[in-house]
């Protein structure tokens, strides 16, 4: 293996945050080192349709938004390779990094790892990705107006996703495994009143047996009633599936340098506000990998830019 150079700051991803991260890195004249991950652009890679990054009101799609953060990144003289990391060691000065490919040192580091919608795991449910299959109310409910969907889950994202859809969509089917939901009273309260109104019809001890559709997108989902003895599934019409069953945040590889909560990087309060920092100095976080709320490309730029800032006044301060 050839050791790299020694870096003053590294960022670890190459979504909307780790490019924000490089852009500004690069114009403050850190040279930084992107590594990309083996998912190069991140999670807007799977979408064909983006109406929510400002400026782009025609239709974008993510691996056109996301080469053109990688070109504006090498435009500034970001460096960027393709390598993945699969260990680290943040508890001695200089940080390393241990790659597939290569070894890194460095002063600062980024962590832009994203994380990962979890799918219930039916092939069906790849066959629909993005043609009517989707993990993100806020992104896609805007393509479903006056339309009936079904939202998967039974947490806190299930049920904020209900009520954000019940906005604009015509019927809400709302279908849980279990008999109860594991989300906040407040919005259990919330969704129960919607409920009246027969805009949201809950389907709970059910479970999604297969997604149906043709070529333009998904039609129909089969569901199972776990407490009925009959094996007959019930067919519903639908043109949308909204999995709202968790994120996975991509932090395996920091479990024992980093303090999470829920497998989320813990960052520092500050008297601003929230810092990027983590427990260790020098290590900073952007992005889906910090923020189980927003989960937006423009949340983790923002993030991303604060973490390229936070990491220039910290090496700053190493001088
Ligand atoms: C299908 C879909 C559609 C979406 N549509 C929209 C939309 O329309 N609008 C919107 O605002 N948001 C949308 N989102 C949400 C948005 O994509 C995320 O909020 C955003 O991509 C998060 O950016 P990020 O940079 O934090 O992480 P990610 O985009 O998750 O990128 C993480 C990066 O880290 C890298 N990485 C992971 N592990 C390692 C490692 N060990 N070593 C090195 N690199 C690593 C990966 O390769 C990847 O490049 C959508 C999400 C999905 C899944």
């Amino acid at each position: 293996m050839e050791l790299k150079n020694h870096k003053k700051i590294i960022i670890l991803g190459s979504g909307p945050a780790g490019y924000t991260a490089a852009i500004y890195s690069s114009r403050a004249n850190l040279n930084p080192l992107l590594i990309t991950g083996i998912n190069k652009g991140g999670q807007l890679m799977n979408t064909n349709e983006i109406e929510n990054w400002p400026g782009d009101f025609k239709k974008i799609t993510g691996p056109e938004l996301m080469n053109r953060m990688h070109e504006h990144s090498l435009k500034f003289k970001t460096e960027i390779v393709y390598d993945n990391i699969i260990s680290v060691e943040f508890k001695k000065k200089p940080f390393f990094l241990l790659g597939e490919y290569n070894k890194y040192t460095c002063d600062a580091v980024i962590i832009a790892t994203g994380a990962n919608p979890r799918y219930l795991g039916l092939s069906s449910e790849n066959k629909f990705k993005g043609k009517g299959i989707s993990t993100c109310a806020v992104c896609d409910g805007f393509f479903y107006k006056n339309k009936e969907i079904a939202v998967v889950g039974g947490g806190n994202t299930a049920i904020e996703e209900t009520l954000y859809l019940s906005n604009f969509v015509k019927k809400i089917y709302l279908i849980h495994r279990r008999n109860n939901f594991k989300a906040e009273k407040i919005l259990i309260d919330r969704l129960l009143k919607i409920v009246k109104t027969k805009k949201v019809i809950l389907h709970l001890n059910s479970t999604i047996e297969d997604i149906l559709g043709n070529n333009k997108g998904v039609t129909h989902l089969l569901i199972k009633n776990k407490n009925l003895k009959e094996k007959k599934k019930l067919k519903i019409a639908v043109s949308g599936l909204f999995v709202a069953i968790g994120y996975i945040p991509n932090t395996d590889i920091f479990t024992d340098q980093l303090k999470m909560k829920d497998g989320y990087i813990k960052i520092k309060k500050g008297t601003h506000g929230n810092y990027t920092q983590t427990n260790i100095p020098g290590v900073f976080a952007a992005g889906d990998v910090i923020d189980h709320v927003y989960r937006q490309a423009i949340t983790s730029s923002a993030s991303g830019c604060m973490a390229a800032l936070d990491s220039e006044r910290y090496l700053n301060s190493l001088s």
